[in-house]
């Protein structure tokens, strides 16, 4: 028993380690995403770029089949990254071209 509890507290400090990569690795992805919204501005290009989208959704789903993963599962979660990466150079794009009036 108490060996198990004590089990179940390592695991979860290792948890919360993963976590903390995770909230890290989801700022470093967001910070690039504000860099290439610049790049954008100057290149002319829209925020959406479908055909790179999908690049990345063929590279998770091999990926996904590598580490043995629900794939629909891993494909909203990047969904989600996707969007807040497109929300923040809306922002970006928004607050360069308030500057500019
Ligand atoms: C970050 C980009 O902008 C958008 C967001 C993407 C992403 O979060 O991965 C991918 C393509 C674009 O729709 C990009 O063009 O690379």
């Amino acid at each position: 028993m108490k060996n198990l509890k004590e089990r179940l507290r390592n695991i979860r400090k290792e948890i919360d380690e993963i976590d903390e990569k995770l909230v890290y690795l989801i700022s470093k992805r967001t910070e690039y995403a504000r860099e290439i919204a610049h790049l954008k501005m100057e290149l002319n290009y829209p925020i959406n770029d479908e055909k790179r989208e999908m690049e990345i959704k063929e590279r998770i789903y091999k990926l996904c089949k590598k580490y043995n993963l629900d794939f629909e599962i891993v494909w909203n979660v990047m969904g989600i990254l996707m969007e807040y990466s497109k929300i923040v150079q809306r922002e970006e794009i928004n607050s360069k071209n308030s500057k500019k009036l």
